[in-house]
């Protein structure tokens, strides 16, 4: 396949380099500047698994891109707030059968990608593998993880089951979803405990799970996303909801991730997504009329924390 990794951060690298690993034609797209540059003078440079590793790509600034690619599939990996800018400035790259795969985390993104792309073409999923920049041009993968993905418009799904085999074929490990409305209140779960607690603590998963008050802070946090999904037709299985948190725990894994979002404010100085995850469950409860302090809390926190430390 011909493909377009739109945000080439941590994330848009560990694809981008899987799935021109198992063959496919791929080029990424980003804003960052010594990025790109490190990228196309010396290659990706991955630690994957403890592994060094380069990949041949070409990298493109999505304010120049005077490239000739036509794409099949395009995989967004912005920052929540960055993906409007992203999908504006991709726009002219993008043909009648382009299909556009969000695995952006947070909630809503659909909304954003509705304004550039026909119903048909867009494709909804998440991720549980993980990444983090070592530098420019150079990423550190390690552990393991899967995606879920489903296609938007109702007749589409031998795209997205297409789709979901290349990055299985890419090591991936994806697979169609039924309900990826479910699939993705899940995850937004797992980054409305894990990500704004393990930033304003400071402590990677593992570190926070191990603590007493893990269990109740987690349940709480968990029944707002679940009264709010609810009301928008989402029934949360909240016990194995609570299980794959739980499982974020587990050091053999991902317990030692730090959260994108404590490598985003904590190690980088960076606005979070925070009003993706807990600040969308704390808006949608004052709509619907559902208490959730535990989520406005945590967003409030989050929102102080950035501006302590003066993120941009
Ligand atoms: N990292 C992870 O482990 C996981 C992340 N996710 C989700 O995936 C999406 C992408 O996240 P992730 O890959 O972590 O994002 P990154 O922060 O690594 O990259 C996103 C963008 O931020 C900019 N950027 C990142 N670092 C720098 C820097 N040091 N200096 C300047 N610009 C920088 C780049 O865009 P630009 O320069 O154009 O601003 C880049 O495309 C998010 O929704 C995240 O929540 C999901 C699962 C796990
Ligand atoms: C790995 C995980 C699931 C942690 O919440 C994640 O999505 C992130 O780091 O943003």
């Amino acid at each position: 396949m011909k493909i377009i990794i739109a945000g080439a951060g941590a994330m848009g690298s560990r694809f981008g380099l899987m799935l021109h690993q198992s063959g496919n034609e791929v080029i990424l797209v980003d804003g960052w500047e010594d990025h790109i540059k490190a990228i196309n003078e010396n290659g990706l440079k991955a630690n994957f698994n403890g592994e060094e590793v380069v990949a041949e790509l070409k990298a493109f600034h999505k304010d120049h891109l005077d490239v000739n690619f036509d794409a099949d599939l395009v995989i967004v990996f912005t920052k929540a707030m960055q993906l409007d800018g992203m999908m504006q400035s991709i726009k002219s790259l993008l043909h009648n059968e382009t299909k556009v795969l969000c695995l952006l985390n947070g909630i809503g993104h659909e909304e954003v990608i509705e304004k550039y792309v026909p119903l048909n073409n867009i494709l909804l999923g998440n991720t549980m593998w993980t990444a983090g920049m070592v530098g420019p041009g150079e990423v550190k993968l390690f552990g393991n993880g899967s995606v879920d993905l489903q296609n938007l418009a109702p007749g589409q799904e031998g795209i997205a089951k297409e789709v979901a085999e290349v990055l299985t074929e890419a090591g991936l490990n994806a697979k169609y979803a039924d309900n990826i409305l479910y699939s993705i209140y899940k995850k937004a779960c797992v980054n409305g405990t894990m990500n704004g607690l393990c930033t304003i603590l400071d402590v990677n998963m593992a570190g926070f799970g191990e603590t007493q008050e893990a269990d109740a802070i987690v349940e709480a946090i968990v029944s707002e996303f679940a009264a709010v999904a609810k009301v928008e037709g989402v029934v949360l299985d909240v016990p194995e909801v609570l299980a794959q948190i739980k499982g974020c725990y587990n050091r053999e894994t991902i317990g030692e991730h730090f959260p994108s979002m404590h490598q985003d404010l904590i190690t980088n100085n960076r606005l979070t997504e925070i009003d993706y995850i807990n600040g969308a469950v704390a808006r949608k409860g004052l709509k619907y009329d559902i208490a959730t302090p535990y989520c406005t809390f945590l967003t409030q926190l989050v929102h102080v924390k950035e501006q302590i430390l003066g993120a941009k």
